[in-house]
C-alpha cells in the first residue's frame, strides 16, 4: 500500500496520479492509486520541490539574524524542500570539525533537507572536508590571494565538487568607495562596487576554471556584461541570478534605502540583467541573507549587505508567469533540475520514479500582497513589501511528508544531502 497519492496532477500536459512510498516517488500512473493518504491536486500546479543553492542561515555565530529552524521554516513556507547553506558563519565552515558541527546543528533544527557549502582557510583541510561531501568550496575573491585559489583547484583535482565564487575585485571597490566615502545617498552604493569589479573577478574565476578544467559556479551575477563574459568562454562554468538582481534596479536603493543594500549591488537599468537574458543563466538562487532590521537601518556604508528572499521568490516568479515574462518550465529548470545537477543532489530536482517525493503545490489563482508579518524568517523586511502577486505555494511536501500547508509549518526533520560529486 502506498503512503500517499497525489491525484489529478498535471505533468507535461498529462493528468496523472503520483504514488509515494517511503519518501520516494513509487509510481506515476493514469489509473487510480490505493494509498493511506490522498491529496487532490486538481486545478493546482505541482512542481518538484524547489532547491535554493544559496542561503545564509547564520548558524553558528549569528543566530540573532536567523537560524536553521527559522530559515528552514521560511524555506518550506516559500516552496523550497532543499537548501544549500553558505559557510560565512562564525566560526566559518572551513574545517572538517566545523562542517560536522553544522551538520549536527542542521540535522536537529532544519525542517527541509540541506547541503552545506564549505570555505577554505588551511589548504590541508580540503582533503578532510571532501569525504563529508560538501555542495561546493566557496571563495570570496575579495579575501583571497591568487596562489591560494590555484592551490585549492590543484587540491580538488580528481574531484568534481564545484568551486563557487563571490566575484568582486577588492582593489576597484576600495578605490571607488574611497572616492564616494562622504556621500550618504544609498544609490551611490552601485557606483562604489561598479560592474567592472564583478567582471574583473569573474574573468579570474573563469581563468581558473578553464586552466584546471574544474566545474565552477558564479554566485549572484548582477550585470549583463558579467553574464556575457561568462558565456564568452569555453569553460565548465555555471552561474546564478537572484530575484533582486532580476527585478530591482539601483533606483530602488533610492526608494527603499539600505534594505536593498546587497553585494554585488543592484545595477542601473542600462547595465542590469533582463528576462530575455535568463536563457544564459543556469539557476535562480535567492541569496537569502538576513540581518536585523536595526542593522539594516544603518547608513549605506555601515549597514550589512544582504536581502532575505526565501518567502517571496516563488510568488514573484509565478506572478511573472501570469504576465507572460517567464514560463513555468523555466522555473522548474532553474529552481529544481539545474541546482540538483550542478551540486550533485542525486535524488532531487525532478518528478520521476525513484526520486525523493519532494513537491511544491501551487494555487495559481491565489492573489495577495507580500507581507513581512507573515514571514517565518527572523528578518521581517523586504524591498518587495506590498507588491501584489498572483500564484502562491499552498503545500510543500518533503520526501512524502507535508511540511507546509496553507502557510502552516509542521515540525519535520530535514536530512543532510551529500553531494554525489566526490572523488571520480
Ligand atoms: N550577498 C550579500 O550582500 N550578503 C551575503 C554575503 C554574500 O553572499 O556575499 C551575506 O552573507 O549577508
Ligand atoms: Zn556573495
Ligand atoms: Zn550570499
Amino acid at each position: 500500500m502506498l503512503d500517499l497519492a497525489l491525484e489529478n496532477c498535471s505533468i507535461n500536459q498529462n493528468i496523472v496520479n503520483i504514488g509515494v512510498k517511503d519518501g520516494k516517488i513509487a509510481s506515476i500512473s493514469k489509473s487510480p492509486l490505493k494509498a493511506d493518504k490522498k491529496i487532490n491536486i486538481k486545478g493546482k500546479i505541482i512542481l518538484p520541490g524547489l532547491i535554493d543553492a544559496h542561503v545564509h542561515f547564520r548558524e553558528p555565530g549569528y543566530e540573532y539574524k536567523e537560524d536553521f529552524r527559522t530559515g528552514s521554516m521560511a524555506a518550506a513556507h516559500g516552496g523550497f524542500t532543499t537548501i544549500l547553506d553558505m559557510p560565512n558563519t562564525k566560526p566559518e565552515t572551513n574545517t572538517a570539525k566545523e562542517f560536522k558541527k553544522k551538520i549536527k546543528i542542521a540535522s536537529k533544527k532544519s525542517i527541509v533537507d540541506f547541503g552545506l557549502h564549505a570555505s577554505i582557510n588551511k589548504i590541508k583541510e580540503i582533503e578532510k572536508i571532501i569525504p563529508l561531501k560538501p555542495a561546493s568550496f566557496k571563495i570570496f575573491t575579495e579575501k583571497i590571494e591568487n596562489h591560494k585559489i590555484s592551490l585549492i583547484f590543484q587540491t580538488l583535482k580528481g574531484s568534481k565538487i564545484p568551486v563557487t565564487f563571490h566575484c568582486e575585485d577588492p582593489e576597484i571597490i576600495e578605490y571607488y568607495t574611497s572616492q564616494l566615502k562622504d556621500e550618504t545617498r544609498p544609490e551611490i552604493y552601485s557606483l562604489a562596487r561598479p560592474s567592472i569589479a564583478e567582471e574583473l573577478a569573474i574573468a579570474k574565476a573563469i581563468t581558473f576554471s578553464h586552466h584546471y578544467n574544474h566545474p565552477t559556479h558564479i554566485c549572484h551575477v548582477s550585470s549583463k556584461k558579467a553574464l556575457k563574459l561568462i558565456r564568452s568562454v569555453r569553460a565548465p562554468v555555471t552561474c546564478e541570478i537572484t530575484p533582486h538582481h532580476l527585478l530591482l534596479r539601483s533606483k530602488d536603493l533610492k526608494k527603499w534605502g539600505t534594505i536593498t543594500k546587497t553585494n554585488p549591488p543592484l545595477r542601473p537599468e542600462k547595465e542590469a540583467i533582463n528576462f530575455k537574458d535568463l536563457k544564459m543563466i543556469d539557476i535562480i538562487a535567492t541569496d537569502h541573507a538576513p540581518h536585523t532590521l536595526q542593522e539594516k537601518e544603518n547608513n549605506i556604508w555601515d549597514a550589512p549587505p544582504g536581502i532575505p528572499n526565501l518567502e517571496v521568490t516563488l510568488k514573484l516568479l509565478l506572478t511573472l508567469t501570469r504576465k507572460k515574462r517567464l514560463k513555468l518550465a523555466r522555473i522548474q529548470k532553474m529552481l529544481s533540475e539545474k541546482p540538483a545537477s550542478i551540486f550533485g543532489l542525486k535524488n532531487k530536482g525532478r518528478i520521476k520514479i525513484g526520486m525523493d517525493a519532494d513537491f511544491v503545490v501551487i494555487d495559481p489563482k491565489k492573489t495577495g500582497k507580500i507581507k513581512t508579518d507573515e514571514f517565518y524568517s527572523k528578518a521581517h523586511y523586504t524591498p518587495f513589501e506590498g507588491r501584489e502577486y498572483i500564484g502562491e505555494p499552498i503545500m510543500t511536501i518533503l520526501r512524502g511528508e507535508l511540511i507546509m500547508e496553507y502557510g502552516e509549518i509542521s515540525k519535520n526533520k530535514g536530512a543532510h544531502i551529500k553531494s554525489k560529486y566526490t572523488k571520480e
